[in-house]
Parts: structure tokens; sequence; C-alpha cells
């Protein structure tokens, strides 16, 4: 039994939609769901009494409320919500019109319009929800007021208008500050979890992708490599005798160098490239449609750079330089083998002397 309701209430919602689109996809199949049973009930019943005016519109109305839903599940766009939306709301303003005009049971229909702040605020949004219920307010003023000896708007005394209407207005009041203050709320706990997003994928030192930022990336190239077929390259990039600039220059002069170093490492990048910090005073660079051999040329250059341009550390002039291991990765060569291999390249750098750049496939053994 609650299979099939889920599955209704669920009907249009996308993972692949932010929650609150999905969020007002629910509520429109609920209240969809809802005014479409009582319009209907309402229409039934009006038919059995034979009041076949009121029945044609509550049915007509049942019908809309029908349609709205089906569009923002049929057709799945952005444009199509909005349309199911506004005749969403559309039809509900128009029913509690005529009925603040026909009175409709006893004169108990104006009571209806107290629904129709809330659900407009939710669906349109504190702006266009407080448009349109601007022009709804001036409507019921118009049908109270300005009709007062017509035969076909039902007669209200003039205390029972005046406190519907203060009444409706403290309604929409309300409604507008509660939406005022959720969709704050909404916007702050978004800017706050992209904020811990960003935080979770960066380092804090350098502004570089972290580690892990750095693997989702080998993770998407990869994936595009077995796509496209076409490989890229990574390397990694270790600072010389870094240990004796920690000793001699301390820990703080220490992260003012690898902010330096890696402000170089990043301006000679291509826009293309990813620069991560993989560890302590190790980086990353994933050369994406780059095979091994246009890898090392672009760290020769980037090594050159380091070589020739002293850093300013505290009004010092000091020069450091650094080693590189590089390997393509390639359908036989996949992402963690590279990353061990472009390693060995590195500590072969290292062991040869230092500010250079080794290739992998050049080791002697693998
Ligand atoms: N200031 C600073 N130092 C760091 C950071 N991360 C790692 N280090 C230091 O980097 C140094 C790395 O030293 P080693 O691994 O011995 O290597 P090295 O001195 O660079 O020598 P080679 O790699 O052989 O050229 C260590 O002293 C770490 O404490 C950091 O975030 N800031």
């Amino acid at each position: 039994m609650l299979g099939p309701i889920k599955q209704y209430v669920l009907s249009g919602v996308n993972r692949r939609y932010k929650d609150e689109t999905n969020r007002r996809i629910m509520v429109v199949n609920l209240f969809a769901a809802v005014g479409m049973s009582i319009t209907f009930l309402l229409g039934s019943r009006a038919f059995i009494d034979g009041e076949y005016f009121l029945s044609t519109i509550l049915f007509s109305a049942s019908v809309i409320f029908a349609l709205s839903q089906r569009l923002q599940v049929r057709v799945a766009t952005a444009k199509a919500r909005t349309w199911s939306i506004t005749l969403l709301i559309f039809c509900l303003m128009a029913l509690t019109l005529l009925l603040v005009i026909t009175g409709g049971k006893d004169n108990t229909g104006p009571l209806w319009i107290y629904l129709v702040p809330p659900v407009t605020m939710f669906f349109a949004g504190f702006i266009r929800g407080l448009l349109a219920l601007v022009a709804y307010t001036i409507a019921c003023t118009i049908v109270l007021f300005g009709f007062n000896e017509a035969d076909f708007v039902a007669n209200y005394s003039y205390a029972f208008k005046t406190r519907l209407l203060y009444s409706f207005a403290t309604v929409t009041f309300l409604s507008a500050f509660y939406e005022y203050s959720r969709q704050k709320s909404y916007d702050t706990a978004l800017y706050l979890s992209e904020q811990f997003e960003r935080q979770a994928k960066h380092d804090h030192l350098t502004q570089l992708l972290n580690r892990r930022g750095a693997q989702q990336c080998l993770e998407r190239e990869y994936a595009r490599m077995q796509r496209n077929k076409r490989h890229f390259s990574i390397a990694i990039a270790d600072i010389d005798r870094f240990k004796s600039i920690n000793d001699s220059l301390g820990h703080e002069q220490g992260d003012e160098v690898l902010r330096q170093i890696s402000n170089i490492f990043k301006t000679r990048s291509r826009g293309q490239d990813v620069l991560a910090r993989w560890g302590g005073e190790e980086f990353m660079f994933i050369f994406n449609d780059t095979d091994e051999a246009g890898a090392v040329k672009a760290l020769e250059q980037i090594r050159a750079t380091l070589n020739n341009a002293p850093l300013n550390i505290n009004g010092n002039e000091i020069y450091i330089t650094s080693s590189f291991g590089v390997c393509e990765v390639t359908p036989d060569i996949d992402t963690s083998s590279a990353i061990r291999l472009a390693d060995k390249a590195l500590y072969h750098a290292k062991e040869h002397g230092r500010n250079l750049v080794c290739a992998a496939s050049t080791l002697p053994c693998r």
C-alpha cells in the first residue's frame, strides 16, 4: 500500500537535482493529489445537490491540479516545473477567489483563502510569492468592497470583510517572513557545505588541491582516458634538501618557501594541468592529454624556472631546487602503478644529484 504512495510522491524526483528542487517536486505531487481529491469530492457533492455551475468549476480545478502534476513529471525541465507551479498557484487563487465571490456553503467559502499565502510562498519563493500575494489581496479587496450592490457577490458584513482582509494580511506577512528566513537558512547551509567541501579538497597553506582533491582528479582523468583513449601523465616533485631550509630558516619561513614554490609551479603550468600538494614538501602534477615525453618537456621548463628564480624569504634571496619523477598513465599502467613508478623515478633523480627530471620509462628496472 505504501509502495505506490511513495512512488507517486517521489515521481519526478532526480538525484541530479538540488535538494530544494526535489523537495518542491514532492510537495507539488502531494499538493496536487490533495487539491485534486478535495475538488473532485466537493465537485461531486455539488453535482448531486444540483449546483452544476459550482460542480463544473470544481471538476475543472481537479483536472488542472492533475495536469500540473503530470506536467512536472512528464516534461522534466525547469521551465515545465515553473509552469506546473504557476498553474497550481493560479488554480488555487482562482478557486478561493470564486469561493469569496459565491460565498460557498453558508458563506464559509472565504475561510479557504488562508491556504493561499503559505502555499504561494513555498512554491513561488519570497519575491515572486510576495508579488503574487499582493495581486491576490488587491483582487480580494476589489471583490469584497467593489461590488457591494452586485447580486453575484455573496453578502458579508463590513466587519467580516475588514477582519478577513486584516487576518489574511497577517497570515501573508507571517508566511513571507517564514519563507524569507527559510531561504536565508538554506542559502547559509549551502554556502557552508560548499566551504566544507572546498576545505576538504584544498590545502590551507598553498590553496592548491590536497591529496584527496588530487585523488579525485586522478579518478576523473583515468575514467576520461578509458573513454577517449588519450593518455595522461603524473609527476611528483619533491623540494631538494628542504629539511636544511627548515633547520636554517625555521618552520614558518619553510612554509613561506612552500607557498612561493607552489606559486611558481602554478604560474608555469598550463591552465588545464592540475597541481596539488601531495604531502609535506611534495607536489603532484597531472598533465592531461600529455605523454611522458611531453610531461618531461614541461617539467624541464618548470625545473629551470625554479632553479633560476630566487625566492624572497624575509628580504633575503634564496635559490631552491626541486627533483621530479614522471610516469605516463596508459591502459597497462593504472594510476596507482603510475604514482609508484613516478616515485621511483623521483628517488632516482634524488640519487643522481637532485634538481633533475627523471622519467619512469628510462629507469633501469621498473
Ligand atoms: N615548513 C614545513 N616543513 C615541512 C612541511 N611538511 C614537511 N616538512 C618538512 O620537510 C622536510 C623533508 O625532509 P626530508 O624528507 O628529509 O627531505 P629533504 O631534506 O627535502 O631532502 P631530499 O628530499 O633528499 O632532497 C622535513 O623536515 C619535514 O619536517 C610543511 O608543511 N612545512
